[in-house]
């Protein structure tokens, strides 16, 4: 069986060492530090570096402001760093807020007739805008114009406002959470995969170069391996390793040092860490397997829905341990393996499995 008891001793999800959200000013300290700066330094994300290299260059070279871009996908993989990007390949500045600090249409306002033209404006979880600024930024987008409402009652008109080409980026972990008329005017959208383990372990070489740690090949695949497909959290175990290195092992990261060290920090071979065995075992143990609605789940880890299906379940669902599905969260039998259970032989699970 699991051990239930060790389990629930693990915290909530904030404060866990995998979790995939910044943690402290120290650490958004130490990540800025680690930020690539430019496309060339950006690693994996093949695909959508290709496509903006493209777009950036065409942009360019018409001296036209880049299309609006949407970035969307879990925490930790590289948004930001890609708004941060765009805006120095295009040579230009950026403006960075987020949609739950845009209270009124006049702090949006603001913001855009302050923009120099070409400009970034970089909104992170654009999904959480107040439906009074998103209206302000429709016109924004299309004709690069805002109206203003002055004064009050009777005597209020609307005034029309240019503004300079500008490009917005917006950043979501929630892409289904966006308005279709709000998504429709981003001419440019990439969802952010996963990292493969040869990407992170070079993530991990370079941070490690610019920490001045010493690690081997073999020690940052270790690492890479373990770090749930995110360069977020492979920079946060490469320094807790370090410590690790520093104390037992005189400085030096290989494949062994780096395993005891993940192993004393509970984060297992898959690179699941308490809170992923929390929620997989409550699924197994108290729902049978599942189906289980993510509500109730939720209550029985007592985790607050959005971090379960914002933070958590994307890699699990990756990895193939937990499907989703109309009914509700079901445990895969690569899931039982992994935790070294019996699957169940039979019953009401197999049924599911085999429906499409
Ligand atoms: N492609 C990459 N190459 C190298 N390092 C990366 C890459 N993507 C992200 N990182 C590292 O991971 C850290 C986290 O990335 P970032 O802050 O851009 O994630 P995010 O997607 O904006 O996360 P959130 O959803 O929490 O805002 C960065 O500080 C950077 O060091
Ligand atoms: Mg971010």
């Amino acid at each position: 069986m699991i051990e239930t008891d060790r389990l629930t001793a693990a915290g909530d999800a904030s404060d866990r060492l995998i979790s995939a959200a910044t943690q402290s000013a120290q650490e958004e300290a130490i990540e800025r530090a680690l930020r690539p700066k430019r496309l060339a330094e950006y690693v994996g994300q093949a695909k959508i570096r290709e496509q903006l290299s493209i777009f950036i260059e065409a942009a360019r070279r018409r001296r036209d402001a880049l299309d609006h871009v949407l970035l969307f996908g879990p925490p930790g993989l590289g948004k930001t760093t890609l708004a941060h990007i765009i805006a120095a390949e295009m040579g230009v500045g950026l403006r960075q807020t987020s949609g739950p600090v845009l209270e009124r249409a006049g702090d949006l306002a603001a913001m855009l007739t302050n923009l120099e033209p070409h400009d970034v404006l970089f909104i992170d979880e654009i999904h959480r805008l107040s439906p009074v600024v998103e209206e302000i930024l429709y016109p924004a987008l299309e004709d690069f114009q805002i109206d203003i409402m002055i004064g009050e009652g009777p005597a209020a008109r609307s005034v029309k406002l240019d503004l300079p080409p500008f490009t917005l980026v917006g950043a979501t972990t929630r892409a289904g959470m966006l308005t279709n008329p709000l998504r429709d005017r981003f001419g440019i959208v990439a969802r952010l995969e996963f990292y493969t383990p040869e990407d992170l372990t070079h993530i991990v070489t370079r941070s490690a170069q610019l920490l001045g740690v010493q690690a081997g090949h073999e020690g940052a695949l270790e690492i890479a391996r373990r770090s749930r497909g995110t360069p977020r959290i492979a920079n946060r175990l490469l320094r807790r390793v370090r410590d690790f290195a520093e104390v037992k092992a005189a400085g030096h990261i290989d494949r062994e040092v780096a395993d005891q060290a993940l192993r004393m920090l509970d984060v297992d071979h898959g690179g699941l860490d308490l809170m992923d065995r929390k929620l997989l075992s409550a699924v197994i143990d108290k729902f049978g397997g599942g189906p289980v609605g993510v509500d109730n789940l939720a209550a029985a880890i007592g985790e607050a829905r959005d971090t379960i299906e914002d933070v958590l379940e994307p890699y699990l669902i990756q990895q193939g341990f937990l499907q989703r599905t109309p009914r509700g969260r079901i445990a895969t039998p690569s899931v039982y393996r992994h935790l070294g259970l019996d699957a169940p032989a039979s019953g009401g699970q197999q049924a599911l499995w085999q429906t499409p």
